[in-house]
């Protein structure tokens, strides 16, 4: 990172954050795009917007109790970040992983801001979760975690004030008990306060799929400027959870055949296509493993008890997964093998170092920030509809959805032309991302 202003900010993160190493690598992923915006708008670097961005509004770290089904005392911690409220309510999604420290929320609460910021939308930065493991779990134990959780969390909640939504771990299940908690502790039924809800309490069409599904469109906006679509494509896709599968659905939907998903254990290659029927039945009817979906589909399926994926050649790979879970070894593999575009699904899934040789190789690369951002925007269309006190169908929200992430696709490539790294999608999403915040910030004052 050669400009000494971004050094200093990026320093003073490392000084001031020990040992958070994803946060670090989330606030160098995107400083490193900002030389020529320093150069540009003194103003902004004046006003120390970059190192103010770089410190969350607020970090609320809190004990959970609850009680198993043998009615032992467990204790998890409870994290929530709120980052930026420069362009509207903190908005960010809750993980529930046992990797789960306050590094990991920072990085996702960090990126959230910029992703948020190019959505277009009026949605501040911020992210939460907890160490727990709901794996293994049963729902009445999810139940009376969750309640726990949201016992202390309400305070800082509120649908102007911070509104978290799902992420991994964090389902349509877990936002029901926690939405049953908000409501019964504050007497309102303020719908506003989550997303990812159910359609019969106050739920968006589209937001379970919306993540996947956004991803897909990207890609399809990124074959497209090239002349190309999903038709008759090759697809890789990491995970088999709630982004991956609708990721799936989407390739398939546009042509596209996916021949490959994973989970924490190993991956399946299936070159007649994932049957997504029988994957959805596993992974989300049974909570199963992706080892159980080859067992049952037969045929040419095979589990391989490896990881990561990359090996499989491809014409596309989605990293759906986790962070960090795309590294050297496997941009090599993906671009040896003839891989021409990685989109981002998951955030931050690929290494610093992977995107450099992927970018060398010729691969079009797509970052998280923009490519799966179709989740919280249709998170912030949740809200607007829960404002309104409106239901849209199907296709109208998937129309708007279709529509933001053409517009994030067309802000990135813009943005990227006019800072001088022309075709540069990394550059263009967190310059992009940047500036509209940035705008805000310095005109909201010193706050
Ligand atoms: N759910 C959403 O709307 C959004 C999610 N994301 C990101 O997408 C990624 C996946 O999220 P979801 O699909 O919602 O979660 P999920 O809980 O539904 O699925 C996660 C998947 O990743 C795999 N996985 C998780 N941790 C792993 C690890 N340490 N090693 C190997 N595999 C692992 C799991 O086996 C599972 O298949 C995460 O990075 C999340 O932050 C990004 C934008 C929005
Ligand atoms: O829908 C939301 O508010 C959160 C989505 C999310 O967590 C993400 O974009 O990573």
């Amino acid at each position: 990172m050669p400009h000494g202003r971004l050094t200093a900010v990026y320093d003073e993160v490392v000084a001031r954050n020990p040992g958070e190493e994803e946060f670090h690598q989330a606030v160098r992923e995107v400083l490193e795009n900002l030389g020529p915006v320093v150069d540009k708008h003194a103003d902004l670097a004046d006003a120390e917007i970059l190192r103010r961005l770089c410190e969350p509004e607020r970090q609320i770290i809190f004990r959970v109790p609850w009680a198993d089904d043998d009615g032992r005392p467990q204790l998890n911690r409870g994290f929530r970040v709120e980052f930026s409220s420069a362009l509207g309510p903190y908005k960010g999604g809750l993980r529930f992983h046992p990797s789960v420290y306050l590094g990991i929320v920072k990085f996702l609460g960090f990126e959230q801001i910029f992703k948020n910021s190019l959505t277009g939308l009026a949605i501040g930065g911020a992210k939460g979760g907890s160490d727990f493991d709901p794996k293994g779990r049963s729902d009445a134990e999810v139940m009376r975690f969750c309640q726990s959780f949201m016992t202390e969390l309400h305070r800082h909640l509120g649908e102007h004030t911070d509104v978290p939504a799902g992420d991994t771990g964090v389902g349509q299940r877990e936002i029901g008990y926690l939405f049953g908690q908000y409501k019964r502790l504050t007497n309102r039924y303020e719908s506003g306060v989550l997303t990812g809800k159910g359609l019969t309490w106050g739920g968006s069409r589209v937001r379970t799929e919306a993540t996947g599904y956004g991803l897909v469109f990207f890609v399809d906006e990124i074959l497209r400027a090239s002349g190309n679509s999903f038709e008759g494509r090759k697809v890789v896709v990491s995970g088999s959870g709630n982004v991956a599968v609708h990721a799936i659905q989407k390739v398939h939907q546009l042509g596209g055949r996916v021949i490959a998903c994973s989970d924490s254990a190993g991956y399946v290659v299936d070159e007649d296509g994932i049957d997504l029927d029988l994957l959805r039945d596993v992974k989300e009817e049974r909570r199963g493993r992706v080892s159980d979906y080859a067992e049952e589909r037969g045929g040419n399926a095979r589990f391989v008890q490896d990881w990561p994926i990359w090996s499989v050649p491809c014409d596309v790979a989605l990293p759906c997964a986790t962070q960090n879970e795309l590294d050297e070894a496997g941009a090599k593999q993906l671009a040896g093998n003839g891989c021409g575009v990685v989109a981002e699904g998951a955030n931050m899934p690929t290494t610093p170092d992977a995107i450099r040789l992927l970018r060398e190789a010729g691969v079009t690369f797509a970052p998280g920030k923009a490519a799966n951002a179709g989740g919280v925007a249709t998170s912030a269309l949740e809200m607007q509809q829960n404002a309104a006190r409106d239901t849209w169908t199907f296709e109208h929200t998937e129309e708007k959805l279709a529509g933001i992430m053409h517009s994030v696709h067309e802000r990135c490539l813009e943005t990227a032309e006019e800072y001088g790294s022309p075709g540069d999608y990394v550059a263009g999403a967190n310059i992009g991302g940047f500036l509209r915040v940035a705008d805000a910030m310095a005109a909201l004052g010193l706050v």
